[in-house]
């Protein structure tokens, strides 16, 4: 059996339980349980604090696991990124009262609140800078205020949290950090497989198909609008002038797509969902 590392709570577990569900794994019911097995398709999960993922797939002990880039780098962990996930995006950053920190020099000397010491502390060795690292377990952005600090080092997405405690986003980015699937052993059997089919979550979630029909001398130019992952399947309609043709299209584009479609000369444009995908 695989055995996968999942965030049982926080900003991560549930897009990363439902990803799972997406790739057709069946996951625990009790939203309290710590383990579930899926025999069916030979995988074990074990729920577990993000910050503690990247320890347990790194000593071996889980094969494969969902964390954060950031808690990954933090733990120092033997495990490595296979492949990202596309969610659970944020940039790691330092935040100060305002006009106090302008460069990564000025943090020299000053008291930094962080959760995620290892990450910080070697980014400051890499450039040259001592500081004074705080290690607290979280909401470090209070840290400025409460006086057990003089600037801290966290996790920022939309920023509000920071800005609500009176700091600044200040000096460098640290981190762009994202969800990903890590593992110390990456070549065990079944690891393809569970990211073959996570892939094929993202796919179905980036792309739609795209069906039209279109007269026949048109295809070059249609075909440059929407050259599909390959190349597009182009079908022979009953009216041989006419052909229909569908692609995949970047679920991001599909209104420009339809637009300069039918300014082409396409007609009877459809787009579907892509329910799952293996490419
Ligand atoms: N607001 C956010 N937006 C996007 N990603 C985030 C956000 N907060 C955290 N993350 C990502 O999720 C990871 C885990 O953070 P999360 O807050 O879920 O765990 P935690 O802080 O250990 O637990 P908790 O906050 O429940 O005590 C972070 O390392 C980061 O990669
Ligand atoms: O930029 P924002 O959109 O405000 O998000 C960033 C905040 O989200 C996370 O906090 P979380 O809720 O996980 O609490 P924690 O500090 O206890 O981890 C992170 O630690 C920041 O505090
Ligand atoms: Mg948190």
């Amino acid at each position: 059996m695989l055995r996968i590392a999942v965030p049982n709570k926080g900003s991560l577990s549930e897009t990363a339980a439902h990803m799972l569900a997406e790739a057709g794994y069946t996951g625990r019911r009790d939203p309290r349980a710590l383990t579930s097995a899926d025999a069916r398709n030979g995988v074990e999960f074990f729920y577990l604090r993000p910050r503690d993922i990247a320890t347990y797939v790194g000593s071996g002990a889980l094969d494969v696991g969902i964390t954060g880039r950031d808690l990954l780098l933090d733990s120092g962990s033997e495990a490595r990124e296979i492949q990202t996930l596309d969610f659970g995006d944020s940039t790691f950053r330092f935040a100060a009262p305002p006009n106090t920190v302008r460069t990564l020099d000025d943090l020299g000397g000053l008291r930094v609140a962080t959760s995620y010491p290892g990450l910080v502390g070697d980014f400051l060795a890499r450039h040259g800078v001592t500081a004074d690292l705080i290690r607290l377990d979280g909401a470090v952005e209070s840290a400025v205020r409460l006086g057990v600090a003089d600037a801290v080092a966290d996790v920022v997405s939309t920023g509000a949290t920071l800005r609500a405690q009176g700091l600044e986003i200040a000096g460098p980015v640290i981190l762009e950090s994202t969800a990903v699937l890590i593992s110390a052993q990456p070549d065990r059997p079944g690891i393809a497989t569970l990211q073959r089919r996570l892939q094929g979550v993202l796919v179905a979630r980036q792309y739609v198909l795209m069906d039209y029909d279109l007269p026949r001398e048109l295809l070059e130019k249609a075909q440059a609008v929407t050259p599909g992952l390959e190349s597009p399947t182009v079908s022979p309609l009953a009216d041989s002038g006419w052909v229909a043709v569908r692609a995949m299209v970047p679920r991001a584009d599909v209104n420009h797509v339809m637009d300069e479609l039918y300014d082409l000369g396409a007609r009877a444009i459809l787009v579907g969902s892509i329910h799952a995908a293996r490419l």
